[in-house]
């Protein structure tokens, strides 16, 4: 495919040995809201401001606006609760970093499905797992300042549910090896259940995420655009880009999932929101259509101004064009 060439054009030698040292952020922190439990004995304004940050959106949109477009979704506390639990370590459901590799014969062979974040170098990929994993303070995942820092595709267990899989960025600084370990990663990787396509909250869709989009349309692969650093985002801001990607989706896109996600790493809704949203991959599995429908309606439910035009299950039928193997889903039932 031409834009396959074009794609190592973009990637190829932006990445030189020679460069300087990267210094490590890598001292593990939780942020102090990042359990949900801490989260609900706050009084009920910031809660529900950090539950729900994209309430507050409303009011940057224009009267022009036909807000029937748009759906909020608050899901109760309990149904955040039930997500953070996947998150939870305990001796029967241990979260670790399993292994690193940078070809896809050296990767682990794993039947559990898989979650993948992709996105620029710097985004916050590596991030947003940290986030992730706040509750499981022994799992080590760095993070830089300094973009190109994630070399290797790292893999990360979460009990028997599922695995997350950092990639290295694309873009300034992304390993010189970079569409040969990942693009094959993305177009054979069986158990590849949902990918994550990070963008910039102040930079927005740039060439590159285009390129990583087309990538993941030619693959059919089911993606989600995920919006990063809001918290450095001016709200206004944060809603044009909101509007535009929700236009871009609608029209270019036909694998991507039709509501875009806003995350920081410092806000516990990275928890509510993400968690959640991993939740279905277990969910959608199962091969019954009320299965599904139900997995969809817990989709559904997230704390964000979901830029929805489509009923669910078209969603569903848009974006689930990938079947997991079948011994998933005798795995996945005694989850
Ligand atoms: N303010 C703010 N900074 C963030 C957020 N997420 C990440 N960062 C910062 O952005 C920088 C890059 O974060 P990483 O998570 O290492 O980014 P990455 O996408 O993994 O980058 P590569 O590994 O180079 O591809 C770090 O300095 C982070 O502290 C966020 O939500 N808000
Ligand atoms: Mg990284």
């Amino acid at each position: 495919m031409a834009y396959r060439r074009f794609v190592r054009s973009l990637f190829s030698n932006i990445y030189t040995p020679n460069q300087q040292c990267i210094r490590l952020v890598s001292t593990r922190q939780a942020h102090e809201l990042a359990s949900l439990r801490r989260v609900s004995l706050l009084p009920e304004k910031k809660r529900l401001g950090l539950l729900y940050p994209f309430s507050s959106l409303e009011a940057h949109l224009s009267r022009q606006v036909d807000k029937s477009r748009f759906q909020l979704f608050q899901p109760d506390l309990e149904a955040l609760e039930s997500a953070e639990r996947l998150f939870t370590p305990s001796p029967k459901h241990q979260i670790v970093y399993s292994s690193s590799a940078v070809r896809i014969d050296h990767m682990p062979e794993l039947t559990q499905p898989e979650v993948c974040f992709i996105g620029r170098s710097n985004v916050g990929k590596s991030s947003l797992i940290r986030a992730l994993f706040s509750l499981a303070s022994e799992v080590e995942v760095r993070v830089s300042k300094t973009p190109g820092h994630t070399k290797k595709l790292n893999f990360f267990t979460v009990g028997k549910a599922f695995t997350l899989v950092d990639m290295p960025g694309y873009g300034y600084r992304a390993p010189e090896d970079f569409v040969d370990m990942v693009e094959p990663y993305l177009q054979e990787r069986k158990n590849l259940m949902r990918t994550f396509l990070l963008v910039d909250g102040g930079a927005g869709l740039q060439k590159f995420d285009l390129v990583a989009v087309e990538m993941c349309e030619e693959f059919c692969i089911p993606y989600v655009l995920v919006v990063t650093k809001i918290d450095k985002t001016r709200q206004g801001a944060l809603l044009s880009l909101l509007l535009q990607i929700h236009d871009f989706i609608e029209d270019k896109t036909n694998t991507c999932f039709p509501q875009p996600f806003l995350v920081s790493y410092c806000q516990s809704v990275v928890i509510g929101v993400i968690i959640l949203l991993l939740q279905p991959i277990i969910c959608l599995t199962f091969p019954t259509d009320a299965k599904v429908a139900y997995a969809m309606l817990h989709f559904s439910s997230l704390p964000f101004y979901a830029l929805l035009r489509h009923p669910p299950l078209q969603v569903l039928h848009s974006t689930r064009n990938r079947k997991p193997p079948a011994e998933f889903q005798t795995h996945l039932r005694t989850i």
